[in-house]
């Protein structure tokens, strides 16, 4: 049996849909129209303790409806859901014990607090001991650099200083789960950089699984080690992002500044897709040539200043992905 378990799942929303006028409004109060709406259609996938996922997807395609699925909030129409022996919707409690929820744009902070008093007031509510209460509140606030607004209320606190307080305090129950919704959302480069540094830290201190929806294509290559991605409340791909990497960015851009201006010929496994000036970018495939092939070729060949290799962004694989999704080419 694997951590998590979710199996065959399928959650409907059903919206009443009203039309316009008093007509349809009086009309509405005997006989009422809806509209099912499909969120999540038949999605399998098991996920192993200590595992760091991406679950990705664009707006509206059923993510925040799984989370909510594995958090106990939402009932599935069908399907089986296990999360480490418990079937969420039905032991809610027991289930909030073994995990930790961020949703990005929502918060669990009680904005007139101190962190200092919010870590408090958590204690007591998830029945934390003394000893690991001291032990995580010094960790967190370690790694997490929290020390200069701890006794701050939550409200004066920066958006990155908040975001941090929510990752904090989701975890100071010692959850085995971690689910973060759009974590670094609305964040600069060095806030992003350390929520990535710290979920990665938790992972290894911990073991924590951890289960992280974004649009930040960088939160997905520097945290996680594997990708689940969903379309239309359909999955479309599941596999390690390292095979994601082999199969989908094979191609590299080598770019390489010459001594002199250097024009002609050059070996046919490269081709070049643009120059400034004595700069050229050369396009290679690493299946036919290895990035260390690549230096040398260009190193031993000819006068060079500088040279630099540059993967194909995730983003722009994602997005490919996506777009041939609909022709059913891609798992
Ligand atoms: N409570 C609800 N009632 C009716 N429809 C809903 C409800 N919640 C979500 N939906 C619909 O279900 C679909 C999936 O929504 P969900 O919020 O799970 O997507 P998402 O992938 O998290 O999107 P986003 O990236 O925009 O947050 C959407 O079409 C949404 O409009």
């Amino acid at each position: 049996m694997s951590f998590i378990e979710f199996k065959n799942i399928e959650k409907e929303y059903k919206t009443f849909q009203r039309k316009k006028g008093i007509g349809s409004a009086i009309q509405s109060l005997f006989y009422r129209e809806y509209e099912i709406k499909k969120a999540v259609d038949d999605i399998s996938f098991n996920i192993e303790k200590g595992e760091l996922v991406g679950y990705i997807g664009p707006n509206g395609a059923g993510k925040s409806t799984t989370i909510k699925i594995l958090s106990g909030i939402l009932l599935p129409s069908q399907g089986e859901v296990n999360v480490n022996g418990i079937t969420p919707y039905k032991n809610r409690k027991k289930n909030a014990m073994q995990i930790g929820v961020v949703f990005g744009q929502r918060s669990q902070l009680n904005w007139d607090l101190p962190m200092e008093d919010t870590f408090e007031l958590y204690k007591r509510m998830y029945k934390v001991s003394n000893g690991d209460y001291k032990k995580n509140v010094t960790l967190f606030v370690e790694l997490l650099e929290m020390q200069d607004f701890l006794r701050k209320p939550v409200r004066q606190l920066s958006l990155g200083q908040k975001m941090r307080a929510e990752i904090a305090i989701s975890l100071l129950h010692n959850p085995e789960i971690l689910y973060l919704d759009e974590p670094t959302i609305g964040l600069d480069v060095v806030a992003k950089k350390r929520i990535r540094t710290f979920i990665k830290a938790l992972n290894k201190e911990k073991d924590t699984t951890v289960i992280l929806t974004t649009h930040d294509m960088a939160d997905i290559e520097q945290i996680c080690n594997r990708i689940i991605m969903i379309d239309e409340g359909k999955k479309i791909y599941d596999d390690a992002l390292s095979k994601f990497k082999d199969s989908y960015c094979e191609e590299y851009v080598i770019s390489v500044e010459f001594a002199t201006n250097v024009e002609g010929v050059f070996n046919n496994r490269f081709t070049l897709i643009n120059h400034y000036g004595n700069k050229k970018y050369f396009l290679f495939n690493k299946n036919h040539i290895s990035v260390k092939e690549a230096i040398m070729y260009f190193s031993q060949q000819f006068d060079i200043i500088d040279i630099s290799i540059q993967g194909n962004e995730i983003e722009e694989v994602v997005r490919k992905i996506y777009e041939s999704s609909g022709k059913k080419n891609v798992v």
